[in-house]
């Protein structure tokens, strides 16, 4: 319950820190536009009563009210439409950007491993439009029960019997409770098969895969599988939806007695003199009106739910975002406090990092696949580092350690002797530089698109242009119409699309941005490119390393052709997670293992 509290808090928070007075003034214009209706009913009966007894003052009064009460109801009509628009705009932006913050504000990696997380993320980023939803929810709830509440002192002033009318909203309410039970057990039970109904349909009309589908002859199998799929999820949707009708049936078989007992009530009492013909009036008016609110109650209801469930995933991604920065508060703390203060990254390495008997393992479905095990070796100060390795063997795993994205199980990634998560992690990240193999296509200008890699100096169109000469990047940019300037990206009016290579060395140079980086590295991030233009590229970044020695920055590169890390300073062979083979090109054909077999082979492969 505290939970649903809670999460009710945070979203009817987020609404009204995005928009105060509107979501204010949504929730007041909401009663005064739902008293209005039975007051408006109210009006007439005290018309009728008034004509059928000659008070003509009272009718005139009668219809001042009815008149004013119209004209208010119509002004907060417009009112209430405004702010629940610019309620829903303003929330719908705050909500997203504190989205954005919380998934991409995490520190590390960790949590993209964790299949809760993924999972709530996930469901958050579809259903995200909801989390704008609260304020409008609750003040349709609100103007239900206002309706509902004015509805009932009417009618019990006429005879407290007829209370039951406003009553009969709790079966309409418990039935479509069920309708949507029914409805969402159907959507649990196909939402399996409508993810792969729609994955077939994004494999079956993405152009990047239009290719491949025609050389296997695919588009007709696919197009087979996704009639069948389909075919499955709309039976058993389709039988919810005749199951929902035949409680829509029920629903309106006991509001319709409802609303016919309660005019038969009035009437009877008028016949014995104890109610006035307004007062009939007055309950067919109320009872009309009823089933329409009691429609609009089950609507709000539903809606509220949905919202809440959202709101619940989101309450749980804040708790989460807050209980990692509590952790790395707690961490900071424990440096501050201890004897020598937090230990400053290093303006230049002397010793360099070394790795000491690392072990790290990826858990999920709870369990934990020691993918590093045992992991040791000195990447020495000022040196080019070649990871070699097949498929799996644990490269990339080994580099998102070294840039302290995750943190070893046991043993220590140590950089001048001095534990890599003593430091803070903001100040090593800045100090890390280079590109990985899923690299971001990032739809801005190219100078943009380049120059986040060093955010100060996103400006400096010579920073950007050198970056893109180191990164092989600059021919992509001659050939664009608007240089440096152009927008990139097809979906664009005025983008410009660039192929798989190219969107490339633009990462490259992004990586390229940062001045003395301590820890450079480039994991594959060539893989769309041939093996010559890897091989020259790899060779200026080496060059490059090599002239920014004086500060003792490391550079780790990544690569499967086996041509290109042979200039290496330093090769480092990894199988299944441990270290087998390590120094120069030349030192490890001469010792003929692993390294001197998978060499030899690509060599004689590109003969
Ligand atoms: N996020 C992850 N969650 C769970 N397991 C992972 C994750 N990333 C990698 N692994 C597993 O860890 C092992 C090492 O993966 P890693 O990406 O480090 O290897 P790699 O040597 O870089 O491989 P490749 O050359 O194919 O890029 C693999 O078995 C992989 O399946």
């Amino acid at each position: 319950m505290r939970d649903t509290l809670r999460s009710y808090g945070a979203l009817m928070g987020i609404g009204f820190r995005a928009a105060p007075w509107h979501a204010t003034w949504q929730l007041l214009t909401g009663i005064v536009t739902a008293v209005s209706l039975p007051v408006a009913a109210l009006g007439i009966k005290i018309i009728v009563d008034a004509s059928l007894s000659d008070d003509l003052n009272g009718a005139l009064y009668a219809a001042l009210l009815l008149g004013g009460t119209c004209a208010a109801a119509l002004a907060s009509v417009f009112y209430y439409v405004h702010c629940l628009f610019t309620v829903r705009e303003r929330a719908g932006a705050h909500a997203t950007r504190e989205l954005m913050d919380l998934v991409g504000g995490t520190h590390g990696l960790a949590h993209h491993e964790n299949p809760d997380y993924l999972d709530q993320v996930q469901r958050i980023r579809q259903e995200q439009d909801q989390l704008s939803g609260m304020v409008n929810a609750t003040a349709g709830i609100v103007r239900v029960g206002a309706t509902l509440g004015v509805t009932a002192v009417l009618l019990v002033a006429i005879d407290p019997r007829l209370l039951f009318l406003p009553l009969l909203a709790l079966p309409s309410l418990w039935l479509g409770k069920v309708r949507r039970d029914v409805r969402k057990r159907a959507d649990e039970a196909t939402s399996e098969s409508e993810r792969l109904r729609r994955h077939l349909f994004e494999l079956g009309t993405a152009p990047e895969y239009g290719a491949e589908l025609r050389v296997f002859g695919l588009t007709e199998v696919l197009g087979d599988r996704h009639r069948k799929v389909a075919a499955e999820v709309t039976a058993r949707r389709s039988r919810a939806d005749w199951q929902a009708a035949g409680l829509s049936v029920i629903d309106a078989v006991i509001s319709a007695l409802g609303y016919i007992g309660a005019i038969a009530l009035v009437l009877m009492l008028a016949v014995r003199q104890e109610a006035t013909p307004g007062d009939v009036v007055l309950v067919v008016g109320l009872a009309a009106q009823m089933s329409s609110t009691v429609g609009t109650a089950v609507g709000y209801g539903t809606h509220f739910l949905q919202v809440l469930t959202v709101g619940q995933r989101f309450t749980w991604l804040r708790r989460y975002a807050a209980d990692e920065r509590r952790a790395l508060r707690a961490l900071a703390a424990a440096r501050d406090a201890s004897a020598a203060g937090p230990p400053a990254v290093p303006g230049r390495l002397r010793e360099g990092i070394e790795l000491r008997d690392v072990h790290f393992g990826y858990t999920g479905g709870g369990q934990t696949r020691e993918v590093l095990r045992g992991v040791s070796c000195l990447l020495p100060p000022g040196s080019v580092v070649a990871l070699v390795g097949d498929n799996g063997a644990g490269k990339s795993t080994l580099v998102k350690l070294l840039c302290g994205f995750y943190r070893p199980g046991s043993g220590s990634v140590l950089v001048d002797g001095v534990e890599l998560s003593a430091f803070d992690p903001a100040e090593w990240r800045d100090r890390c530089a280079g590109a990985f193999q899923d690299y971001a296509r990032l739809e801005f200008t190219v100078r943009e698109n380049v120059g986040v890699g060093d955010l100060p100096r996103i400006e400096d169109h010579a920073a950007v242009g050198a970056a893109l000469e180191r990164g092989g990047g600059s021919g992509v940019v001659a050939d664009l119409p608007d240089g440096l300037g152009t927008r990139l990206g097809g979906r664009w009016p005025d983008g410009v699309e660039l192929s798989g290579g190219q969107w490339q060395k633009l990462a490259l140079a992004r990586g390229l941005m940062r001045q003395a980086p301590l820890l450079c590295v480039f994991d594959e991030p060539t893989a769309a490119l041939d093996a010559h233009t890897e091989h020259a590229l790899f060779e200026r970044f080496a060059a490059a390393a090599r002239e920014n020695r004086d500060i003792g920055g490391i550079t780790v590169l990544v690569s499967h052709r086996f041509s290109t890390v042979s200039m290496a300073d330093m090769i480092v062979v990894l199988d299944d997670g441990r270290v087998t083979e390590t120094g120069t090109h030349r030192e490890l054909m001469a010792r003929g293992g692993t390294y001197a077999e998978l060499y030899g082979l690509q060599s004689r492969g590109y003969r």
